[in-house]
């Protein structure tokens, strides 16, 4: 769907030059969720403008659905940025159009007939979940709603590919998690590919399949959530991942676990995706009589399946509880036994 090669972006600011893009090589599968993370200053931001081209590149090639996006003259950018929804962090309304007029403003500027743009208004609005809010003005709307007629506006014209920038960073966690499904959701029903910029690792946690990491301008790690996750080699990498995961050393340590248990064997399992998984520790308790008593755990639930680690204390007869361990190693879960009672 994408393909980014060699993509740079250098700003001068008097005799100062900021290689805000540096030399940047991707590439975007059709109907996956890509994320991009990094700090402030990273490049995010000049990043996914240059895709549409809000910002012209300094070099470097861009393909969106096979065709070169750095050499469209304006009348071809123009037509082939309906193909490009974008949606912001301060959600960009019109302030003096309602809801449905705002939705309604690139269909207008594409053309459409008035009947047609009602009636695909209607169902935008019915996608988003903003019925009833036609005639509101972005005034009277909390944030997430706002971002909601950002969502449908960006959708208005069909795109086959949505462009995310930092578009939860101004709303509160529970709205971010209801627009985040929202994006989920219309990535499934639409298959639409969706690029998002974030500072937040749990966006990425959350919603993406794929993720690049960025310091600098550069990309300095990229691949699928779940392996990011479990082998971060970059020092940013690691940083974002203990903003979901928690540092290693603010777990509650083995030892301290050790000293509550007795009896038993005390086992930590780790999920590394896997949506199969999921309700494994009530398929153990239901399988085998034995007990099964989490102590600590600390799992997040991504795009792939569930990621963590659970520390288990199981008692029973002996050769049950065998029984009951050599069953979970026949799953994807890695268990360890710390501990044999
Ligand atoms: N129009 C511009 N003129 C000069 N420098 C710019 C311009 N836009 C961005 N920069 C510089 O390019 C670098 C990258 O900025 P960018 O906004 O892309 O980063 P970011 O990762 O999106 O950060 P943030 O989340 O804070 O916006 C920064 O050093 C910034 O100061």
């Amino acid at each position: 769907m994408i393909k980014i090669s060699q993509l740079s972006k250098r700003f001068k600011l008097g005799m100062e030059q900021i290689d805000a893009v540096d030399q940047i090589n991707l590439t975007i599968k059709a109907g996956e969720i890509f994320g991009v993370i990094g700090y402030s200053g990273a490049g995010k931001s000049t990043f996914v403008r240059l895709i549409n081209r809000l910002e012209e590149p300094t070099s470097g090639s861009i393909t969106v659905g096979g065709e070169e996006m750095t050499t469209l003259n304006k009348k071809d950018l123009r037509i082939k940025r309906q193909d490009i929804g974008m949606i912001f962090q301060h959600f960009n309304l019109l302030w003096s159009r309602t809801v449905s007029e705002n939705i309604a403003f690139p269909l207008e500027i594409a053309g459409v007939e008035k009947a047609e743009r009602n009636e695909r208004v209607k169902q935008l609005i019915d996608l988003v979940g903003l019925t009833g809010k036609e005639a509101a003005y972005p005034s009277q709307l909390s944030g997430g709603q706002k971002q909601r007629v950002g969502i449908a506006r960006a959708l208005a014209n069909r795109p086959k590919l949505l462009l995310c920038d930092e578009a939860t960073s101004a709303l509160d966690p529970e709205t971010t998690d209801s627009i985040l499904s929202l994006l989920v959701d219309i990535n499934k029903k639409l298959g639409l590919t969706i690029i998002l910029i974030t500072h937040e690792m749990h966006v990425i946690q959350k919603i993406c399949h794929n993720v690049a990491v960025m310091e600098n301008g550069r990309i300095v790690e990229q691949g699928a959530v779940l392996d990011l996750f479990s082998n971060p080699s970059h020092q940013v990498t690691k940083r974002f991942v203990e903003q979901v995961m928690g540092k290693p050393d603010e777990e509650v340590t083995d030892e301290t676990l050790l000293q509550s248990v007795s009896t038993g064997k005390l086992l930590k399992l780790q999920f590394i995706g896997e949506s199969t998984n999921q309700s494994l520790i009530s398929q153990v308790a239901k399988k085998f009589a034995i007990e099964l008593n989490i102590l600590q755990g600390n799992i997040k639930q991504t795009q792939a399946g569930p990621y963590g680690s659970l520390y288990v204390h199981i008692t029973g007869d002996d050769q049950l509880v065998d029984e009951a361990i050599t069953y979970i190693q026949s799953t994807t879960v890695k268990v360890e036994v710390i501990k044999h009672g």
